[in-house]
């Protein structure tokens, strides 16, 4: 089934080079292709101030709503607990990860993407960005993961398909569940966002779920394991093993870390409710690095409008003291825009800039 995610990705076909990753087992020092010049040592701690942590949200608190919009105005990032997606899944999400990514890379390679594919296996759409290439390697699933997953296990795929169907199952909802309480916060109701409708079972949700491997690596402090980003999306749910690594952005000067915490899950503000929300809520940049002794693995469960709907900024935000500050676009377009001009695509679409292409 054709949909935004996989037209816009069709459109913009990766390099083979861009998508089949190193086989990491294999090599004791980090390659050239590999070698990052970093401007900070990704392996000096980050010094923390306890009032300046991403915060932390207990969903069934009474003041979710106002907490949710205080994090997404200040940080787009945020991570939430007591969310109802049973513990129990989220570690058969991970052990199902730990099995793909532990396979030989030629048996990975049986699963491997292609390049105007947007499931299966191989590097980070990001990676044709940039001259040097990360130290990962990811795996990508719309619905069912079962024609790849037979690629990879001929017989024995039956409960990793089961287990990445369920999550996406449970992802939705709580994605859903949380972009409800992220419009309550903006003071928006049904009538101001009216494709929003979580309980219709018929529409396929358009939504992308993206396994990464972070590989156990010979020299951390030269290697990149997910470059600067932030994601297309409207919100991303992701789910992270017990390793550190991920980091965001604060107030474009700082990056602070964003701790596992067991059972919690993380929720990005992306792209597009940047725009929905003429940029109230900030889509945050976010990276990985690597480690010398652990393995890291997350899930990124990306969520985004269904394919003829345009996001725009909202009418109840604006304003003569607010003018709409992006033009409107569908989820295509902005993929679109995302893979001709990565990280500058948000700032191309604002309403004062004419892209000369
Ligand atoms: O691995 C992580 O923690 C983040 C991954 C990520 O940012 C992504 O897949 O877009
Ligand atoms: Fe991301």
């Amino acid at each position: 089934m054709m949909n935004s995610i996989s037209e816009s990705f069709k459109s913009n076909p990766i390099h083979l080079n861009q998508i089949i990753p190193l086989d990491f087992k294999s090599v004791l020092t980090l390659p050239d292709s590999h070698t990052w010049t970093l401007s900070t040592d990704p392996l000096q701690p980050i010094p923390t101030d306890p009032f300046e942590s991403v915060p932390i949200i207990d969903l069934t608190d009474p003041n979710a709503v106002l907490l949710i919009r205080h994090a997404c105005e200040q940080w787009g990032l945020f991570q939430v607990t007591n969310h109802g997606i049973p513990i129990d899944l989220l570690k058969q999400l991970e052990l199902q990860t730990k099995r793909l990514f532990s396979l030989p890379l030629d048996q990975k390679l049986r699963a491997v993407r292609s390049p105007e594919g947007i499931t299966g296996y191989g590097l980070a759409r990001i990676s044709a960005f940039f001259p040097k290439l990360m130290w990962s390697e990811g795996f990508s699933i719309m619905g069912s993961p079962l024609e790849h997953a037979s690629q990879l296990w001929p017989h024995h795929h039956k409960i990793f398909c089961n287990v990445m169907e369920v999550c996406q199952k449970d992802m939705k909802d709580l994605t859903e569940r949380i972009l409800g309480l992220m419009l309550v916060s903006l003071g928006l109701t049904r009538e101001d966002v009216k494709w929003f409708k979580p309980k219709d079972r018929k529409k396929q949700p358009q939504a992308l779920l993206h396994l990464n491997s972070y590989p156990i690596c010979p020299d951390p402090s030269r290697a990149m394991g997910m470059a600067p980003h932030t994601d297309s999306s409207l919100l991303t749910l992701l789910h992270q093993s017990s390793t550190t690594g991920l980091q965001v952005l604060r107030d474009s000067v700082r990056w602070v870390p964003v701790h596992p915490i067991r059972g919690a899950l993380v929720v990005n503000i992306g792209d597009l409710m940047h725009i929905l929300s003429n940029g109230r809520f900030k889509s945050a940049l976010h990276q990985v690095f690597v480690n010398q002794t652990h393995h890291r693995i997350s899930a990124a469960y990306f969520y985004g409008p269904p394919g003829n709907v345009k996001i725009s900024p909202s009418m109840k935000l604006i304003d003569h003291k607010h003018p709409p500050l992006y033009r409107s676009v569908t989820w295509k377009e902005y993929l679109d825009a995302k893979a001709k001009h990565f990280n500058k695509a948000l700032d191309l679409i604002r309403n004062d800039v004419c892209i000369a292409n």
